[in-house]
């Protein structure tokens, strides 16, 4: 669907694409939980929030359209759809479809992480707004820097082996990565605040402004050189 959408409305401005994109997305994604979850709770970042959903057992978690900035670059298949379950107090399962990609990773069929094929460090980061922490950390590792849109794409990097680590802080929410670190799990990866705290979900505030995923053999030594070069200063 957006897909088509991309493809019926390529001349349009960036900015009505990304609405229309957000829109199209939400209206389907919530249409559908209504249909066949009327009971669950919803939390989007396209929808207002509401607050039964701190009450409530079952929480779906989704961000229709992440990457919208790079949806709305025509050639650009850097950008995901996030669907995400939360239930008694975690993630229970997840799928973050990368359309222009062709494909869907979600946790029913828990994808399979390559073997590293060596060279130096590979870090995923924001095209757009990348952590100046980040940089400082590739550095520090010896790393190479990955620019791409999109929280879930970035994740799913890390599950399909094209980076080995996705860092990231100063801002975000839980849709950003309720979804990709339920797939990221699910793969055996390690997923974390940047402290090494564990990634908590369905919080009265949906800011979750940082996290790791990373492959599991690189999990200690990232968190303490994060920590170091973090000491003493926020992110
Ligand atoms: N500093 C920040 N504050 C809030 N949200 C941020 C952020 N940095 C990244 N994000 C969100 O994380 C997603 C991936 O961003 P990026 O590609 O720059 O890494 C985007 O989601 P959306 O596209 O759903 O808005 C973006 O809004
Ligand atoms: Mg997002």
């Amino acid at each position: 669907m957006l897909l088509e959408l991309r493809h019926e409305h390529a001349d349009l401005e960036p900015a009505a694409l990304k609405t229309a994109g957000d829109l199209r997305s939400q209206a389907h994604l919530a249409a559908e939980l209504e249909r066949h979850r009327p009971a669950d709770a919803v939390l989007s970042e396209e929808a207002a929030d509401d607050a039964t959903r701190l009450g409530a057992e079952r929480v779906w978690i989704i961000d229709p359209l992440d990457g919208t900035r790079e949806f709305s670059e025509i050639s650009r298949e850097d950008w995901a759809v996030h669907v995400a379950l939360w239930e008694s107090g975690d993630l229970v399962a997840g799928a973050v479809a990368r359309p222009a990609m062709g494909d869907t990773l979600a946790t029913d069929r828990p994808p399979a992480v390559p073997d590293r094929v060596g060279g130096p460090l590979r870090l995923a980061v924001s095209r757009t707004r990348p952590p100046a922490f980040v940089t400082r950390l590739a550095d520090r590792l010896g790393a190479e820097l990955v620019p791409m849109g999109s929280a879930g794409v970035k994740a799913t990097a890390v599950v399909d082996g094209t980076v080995d680590a996705y860092v990231h802080a100063g801002g975000q929410f839980e849709w950003d990565s309720a979804a990709p670190v339920a797939v990221a799990r699910s793969a055996g990866l390690h997923t974390s605040r940047i402290d090494g705290s564990p990634l908590r979900y369905n919080r009265a505030d949906p800011r979750l402004p940082d996290l790791l995923i990373c492959r599991p053999e690189y999990a200690d030594h990232l968190l303490s050189v994060i920590d170091e070069l973090t000491k003493g200063e926020t992110p």
